[in-house]
């Protein structure tokens, strides 16, 4: 029963690990003319299932794939012109692709966010392998938000944690680890 659910096309037969001496690649929307093209000159971190609303999802999954890379390792290499913010009043501004739709990477404007300086990417859209595999899954409990029946989630939960994807209804202990501090140094910073 668990595994008729459609967790995110990337993990639903199975993980593929990456490959750590993976140095970065090309992330293609889904255009068949002229798409949009985003290098990164390093391997995605801290790749995750997200179920928030907000992240890009394919048609039919119930969760986002996604990553960050240094902001300074990505770079748009073709058709930047096809894209826009989707939502500029949110944290994360989601540069996605004005025709197809794709979020091709999202970026946090403010310096004072713990994760200012990383841009959140979906590795899936790359042609290559090696990318990092993803380590648990983060707002579960959002899922309902878009349309999951509540009475799924124990099921939902359970495919995940049969994937070797923690369950987490927000980031991950470590995530939440380092905003935590983040946030504690700033309070001293102003205490000071
Ligand atoms: N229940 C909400 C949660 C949305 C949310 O807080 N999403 C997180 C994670 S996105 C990637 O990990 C977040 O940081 N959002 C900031 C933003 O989206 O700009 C919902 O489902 O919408
Ligand atoms: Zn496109
Ligand atoms: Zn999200």
């Amino acid at each position: 029963m668990a595994a008729s659910l459609s967790i995110h096309p990337a993990v639903d037969n199975g993980i593929t690990s990456g490959d750590t001496n993976f140095a970065g690649g090309k992330l293609v929307c889904k255009c068949a003319d002229d798409p949009v093209v985003v290098e990164t000159k390093s391997n995605s971190a801290h790749n995750h299932l997200c179920g928030c609303t907000k992240c890009w999802k394919p048609q039919g999954a119930l969760f986002a794939m996604v990553a960050v890379v240094p902001r300074e390792n990505l770079t748009v290499t073709a058709n930047a012109d096809k894209l826009q913010v989707v939502d500029p009043s949110a944290t994360i501004q989601r540069h996605a692709c004005k025709v197809c739709g794709v979020h091709m990477f999202g970026r946090i404007e403010n310096p004072n966010h713990p994760f200012y300086g990383l841009d959140f990417i979906h590795t899936e859209l790359s042609p290559e392998n090696g990318w990092a595999a993803p380590g648990f899954a983060a707002f579960v409990s959002s899922v309902i938000e878009s349309g999951a029946d509540p009475a799924q989630m124990p099921q939902i939960r359970a495919r995940l944690r049969e994937l070797g994807l923690e369950p987490y209804d927000c980031l991950s202990p470590e995530l939440m680890d380092l905003i935590a501090t983040h946030t504690a140094k700033a309070k001293q910073a102003v205490a000071a």
